[in-house]
């Protein structure tokens, strides 16, 4: 018998996180630019016919319940009323808690999938809705394009940008979203920009500044990184991000990262890889 293919789940970089106010509900509304990388974890889906649903391995420091791939995995049974389960195997490639949306998009990928092999027939909509119950950076990556969002995050357009290549540096800190987004000194207040996607000299990410300042990790790498490129902290950290020509030049810089620091080359892309493979 051949084996179950292994389904790509991208990580996402935000090349820009503007927040351009806090709503009624303590939710902070943004402008956000997505964009994939063409590196991720993966994962494997062997359906079976008595719904139960089981993860291997587990994630260190995550119980199966809470993990978003079996969560996933019972939001579609439960809105599609389907009788069928699945073994899932995860190959967790991503750092957790870094701003690079691995989670959601394990997340996406289980939902996209089984939805898929399960025949249960949701679109492309219903796909994100359920997503966005279980997190705000799930729906781009169930559509897998490139997108600026508003809103939460949740209010999608897609846009082509270029596809540059990136040096990704992963200090050894996991940072807090809702402590971000709760700090006093945070800039809340940044305008809504029409065009934002084809101006890059704007991009700019507002929750940087607090998080440089509370985890010197993440400002040591960041002006590491300055030195060499263009470097932007992505999400609420804690990974930042430089832009590079071409995969030379990233590959050069990484070459002088000091012992014991962690980099990744990788290269942005618009297309999700997860949406280039069921395209097939
Ligand atoms: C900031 C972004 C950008 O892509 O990603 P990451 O850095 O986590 O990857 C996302 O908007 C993260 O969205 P999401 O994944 O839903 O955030 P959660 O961890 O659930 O949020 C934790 C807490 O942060 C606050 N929060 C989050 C998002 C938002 N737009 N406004 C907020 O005020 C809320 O207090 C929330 O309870
Ligand atoms: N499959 C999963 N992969 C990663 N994290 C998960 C997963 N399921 C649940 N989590 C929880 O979600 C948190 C955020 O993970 P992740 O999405 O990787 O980071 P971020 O939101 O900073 O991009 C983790 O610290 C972990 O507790």
């Amino acid at each position: 018998m051949t084996q179950a293919p292994w389904w790509p789940a991208p990580a996402k970089l935000n090349l820009c996180l503007h927040i351009n106010g806090r709503r009624e509900d303590g939710y902070h509304e943004l402008q956000t630019l997505f964009q994939f990388l063409d590196w991720g974890d993966r994962l494997r889906f062997t359906p079976r016919d008595d719904g139960l649903v089981t993860l291997s391995p587990a994630l260190p420091g995550v119980a199966d319940e809470d993990n978003l791939v079996v969560r996933a995995a019972r939001l579609l049974q439960q809105a599609s009323g389907t009788t069928l389960g699945a073994d899932i195997e995860l190959d967790k490639q991503l750092p957790m808690g870094g701003g690079i949306g691995g989670g959601s998009s394990d997340a996406a990928t289980t939902l996209v999938v089984l939805n898929h092999l399960w025949q249960t027939g949701l679109d492309e909509d219903a796909l994100a809705e359920l997503g966005l119950s279980l997190g705000a950076d799930v729906p781009v990556f169930v559509r897998g394009r490139a997108a600026m969002a508003d809103g939460v995050g949740e209010a999608l357009r897609p846009v082509e940008i270029a596809e540059p290549w990136y040096l990704l540096l992963v200090p050894e800190v996991e940072v807090s979203t809702a402590e971000v987004f709760g700090h006093p000194q945070l800039t809340r207040d940044t305008p809504k920009i029409p065009g934002l996607e084809s101006q890059p000299q704007r991009w700019q990410n507002d929750c940087q500044a607090v998080v440089c300042q509370a985890y010197p990790q993440v400002a040591k790498a960041l002006s590491w990184l300055l030195e060499y490129a263009p470097s932007k902290m992505t999400g609420t950290g804690s990974c930042v991000f430089g832009e590079f020509a071409n995969r030379a030049d990233a590959e050069a810089a990484r070459a002088g990262l000091p012992e014991g620091w962690v980099g990744q080359v990788t290269q942005g892309r618009n297309q999700s890889p997860l949406l280039a493979m069921l395209g097939q």
